[in-house]
């Protein structure tokens, strides 16, 4: 079985450099939702995306349009490519198109203010369908470089194993490996909390702090992130993978992510609103650093980076006095519980 018609449902990056993606491996039919018509308009008469992707030709299999319905119509696969605090209120307005037996596939990475619900939690919520109708897409995919096919891999997790084949095939290509995995609740959260790590990662390096400093938040990063999975019920490996090591490595070292360039410009002094004044497109980072933080209280984890994250983003905190209180935490061991000593041998 194959998909026979895509929606893609938002024109940013991501959205506009996935529609390459399912044409690339075959999809026959792919119609962009842009919620400018001039956008819609540039992608179907033109086959650019002149304001995110104005160097990548698209397919003739792609078009666009401004109508969101029409996209979905008769679509066997409708990916969600919208900014996730958008999300539920999108999807309200489309659920009741979406055919019956349509996959969903999310492409967001970010964890609801106010619910505290991970992406497909929140699909599963506005569009009233199974949890094993959607597939998360997430790892070290920064679209410029896809988009430029530059080859890389991804995980298509999903619970029903069948769709996730469905959609592992889709977005089979020469320059895209997608491996699939079932565990949705560790991949969302890998794909969510880099982006608040990528934030500091951005700090720390606008501030001038080298490669001892960016290999401690990395890897204190993924402690962090597989605590607060662990809590969850994800399983731990999935943060060894391309949708936690991978993505947190892949954002916090590209000068192409949004998170650390936003995080830059807060490193160099800049308020809130400055920064987002100078950076255009979707940081997810910066309202989901408060959703995880009350996410990780929620269920008594610790997350000091995040944290941090939150106090410089939301409460005007200096950077140099972020990373001041991270360093003069309690002493302890790397993997509490364990034993420092041999005394377990
Ligand atoms: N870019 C990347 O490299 C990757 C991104 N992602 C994730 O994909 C998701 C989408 O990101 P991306 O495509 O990059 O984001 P962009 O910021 O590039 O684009 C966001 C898109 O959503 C539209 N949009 C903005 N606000 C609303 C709204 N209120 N209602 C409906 N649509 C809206 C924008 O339209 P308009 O242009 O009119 O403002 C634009 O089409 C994010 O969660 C991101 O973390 C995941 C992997 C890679
Ligand atoms: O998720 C991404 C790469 O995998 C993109 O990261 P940014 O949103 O920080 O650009």
């Amino acid at each position: 079985m194959s998909i026979r018609r895509a929606a893609v449902l938002g024109a940013g990056s991501w959205g506009t450099v996935f529609a390459k993606l399912l044409a690339d491996a075959g999809t026959p039919e792919v119609t962009v939702w842009a919620r400018r018509p001039d956008v819609a308009e540039a992608i179907r008469e033109r086959h650019v995306n002149p304001d995110y992707l104005p160097n990548t030709w698209l397919p003739p299999a792609v078009t666009a349009t401004g109508d969101a319905a029409e996209a979905i119509d008769g679509a066997d696969l409708v990916v969600l490519a919208v900014p996730s605090q958008t999300l539920r209120d999108n999807l309200g307005a489309w659920a009741g198109t979406i055919g019956s037996d349509a996959t969903l596939v999310s492409l967001m990475k970010g964890i609801e203010l106010g619910t505290l619900k991970r992406m497909s939690e929140v699909i599963v919520d506005s569009a009233g369908v199974e949890p094993d109708r959607i597939a998360v897409v997430t790892g070290p995919n920064l679209a410029p470089e896809i988009a430029a096919e530059q080859p890389a891999a991804t995980v298509v997790a999903c619970t029903d194993i069948r769709r996730a084949e469905l959609v592992q095939r889709a977005i089979s290509t020469r320059y895209l490996r997608p491996y699939t995995n079932d565990d949705v609740i560790g991949c969302e959260l890998g794909g969510a909390v880099k982006n608040a790590i990528a934030l500091a990662y951005g700090m720390a390096s606008a501030l001038g702090f080298g490669d001892n400093t960016r290999a401690t938040l990395i890897t204190r990063g993924l402690a962090e992130t597989t605590r607060l999975g662990g809590a969850l019920g994800a399983n731990l490996m999935t943060f060894a993978g391309l949708a936690g090591l991978g993505d947190l490595v892949a954002t916090c070292s590209s000068p192409l992510s949004r998170n650390r360039t936003f995080g830059e410009h807060l490193g160099r002094g800049e308020t809130l609103e400055q920064a987002q004044a100078a950076t255009r497109q979707t940081a997810e980072g910066v309202k989901s650093c408060l959703s995880i933080r009350d996410l990780a209280h929620s269920v008594g984890v610790e997350m000091p980076i995040t944290e941090q994250v939150e106090l410089v983003c939301h409460e005007g905190v200096d950077p140099l006095k972020a990373l001041a209180a991270l360093m003069a935490r309690e002493t302890k061991p790397e993997r509490p519980g364990v034993p420092s000593t041999g005394e377990h041998q």
